[in-house]
């Protein structure tokens, strides 16, 4: 079998970002090494005690958590939290008790960057939360952005709307100065936008064949989903929940569930537009330099094979 890609997942959990997880968990192509804690579906203290609580749940202690930045790029502190999504607790208000583990030492860009040293090219970071850890990752290692092997992250809309006003999906709302960072870095970066994850669709009858499954993880997963469906019944006209963690995942797993197009990113960080992602297909030579001159490209997912990925995401948690 070929080596098994490392990955560190960056997270804030979140009901999908425990879905991603356990399915990275139940992925024979990868090999977590490490998870890393940011703030955005809950702050960043509880996204460490779930990180923790969900790595015991699936009996894998081992991995480590390193707790990531509880302030934006820009120090900012007026965090947008989105409870109302997942539960005030993050897991669909279950009040789970405390998990035994605690987090290691090093922060979560120290983390990050010292794996990258250690496995240049190897390591793969998923990124499903707002972008802060990976900005610091870029700013504290100037080699971050060539040892690191590629980001995957779920963030972005890109030519619709987004989720938290017409202009902005939430990953990047919650730090558009670090998101800038991370798209101009010169990394290898794929991007998947809600324009993809809102294509993939676990409905309710797919729930109600995984909550009557034997699988371990499946029955938890089952047991934390009432929340979020109830939200996307709420908020949406949709008959079942966005797989936006798991989808990224799994589209770090197997590039192939994707198609992308390259170009260049820039996030608007101000004004009513602030956290609006702007993709530039480069068709167009401009002759004024501008701030979109001389910029790296990055990947931008366009199209998902949206029955495989929910199709892999029941059947892993199924199986386990
Ligand atoms: O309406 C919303 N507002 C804020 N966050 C949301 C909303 N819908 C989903 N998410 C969360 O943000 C990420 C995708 O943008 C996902 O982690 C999802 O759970």
């Amino acid at each position: 079998m070929a080596e098994r890609k490392k990955i560190i997942i960056d997270t804030d959990p979140g009901i999908d970002d425990a879905m991603a997880i356990f399915l990275a968990l139940q992925s024979p192509e990868v090999e977590v090494i490490g998870l890393t804690t940011i703030y955005g579906n809950v702050y960043t203290t509880l996204a460490t005690t779930n990180a923790l609580h969900l790595l015991e749940i699936a009996g894998r202690t081992d991995i480590p958590v390193a707790e990531g930045s509880h302030v934006t790029i820009t120090k900012g502190t007026k965090l947008r939290i989105a409870d109302f999504v997942h539960g005030t607790d993050g897991l669909g208000n279950q009040n789970f008790p405390p998990p035994k583990g605690k987090p290691i030492e090093q922060s979560a860009a120290d983390f990050l960057t010292q794996q990258a040293s250690l496995y240049p090219g190897k390591v793969t970071v998923v990124a499903l939360g707002p972008l802060t850890n990976i900005a610091l990752a870029i700013q504290s290692d100037p080699a971050f952005v060539k040892n690191i092997g590629q980001i995957v992250i779920l963030g972005g809309a890109f030519s619709v709307n987004g989720n938290v006003n017409p202009a902005a999906e939430a990953n990047i709302f919650g730090d558009p100065d670090a998101a800038d960072i991370v798209f101009t870095s010169g990394a290898d970066v794929l991007a998947i936008g809600i324009n993809i994850t809102h294509q993939v669709i676990l409905t309710d009858a797919d729930r109600d064949k995984m909550a009557k499954s034997n699988g371990k993880l499946a029955q938890y997963i089952c047991k934390i989903l009432d929340v979020y469906f109830s939200y996307h019944h709420d908020a949406y006209s949709t008959k079942g929940v966005y797989l936006h963690d798991p989808t990224t995942l799994l589209a770090a797993i197997d590039p192939l569930l994707v198609t992308y197009v390259e170009g260049v990113v820039r996030v608007q960080t101000m004004g009513i537009t602030r956290g609006l992602t702007l993709f530039y297909n480069k068709q167009k030579r401009f002759g004024e330099v501008s701030e979109w001159c001389d910029k790296p490209t990055v990947k931008v997912a366009v199209t998902v094979d949206a029955p495989s990925v929910v199709k892999l995401v029941m059947e892993r948690l199924m199986h386990s």
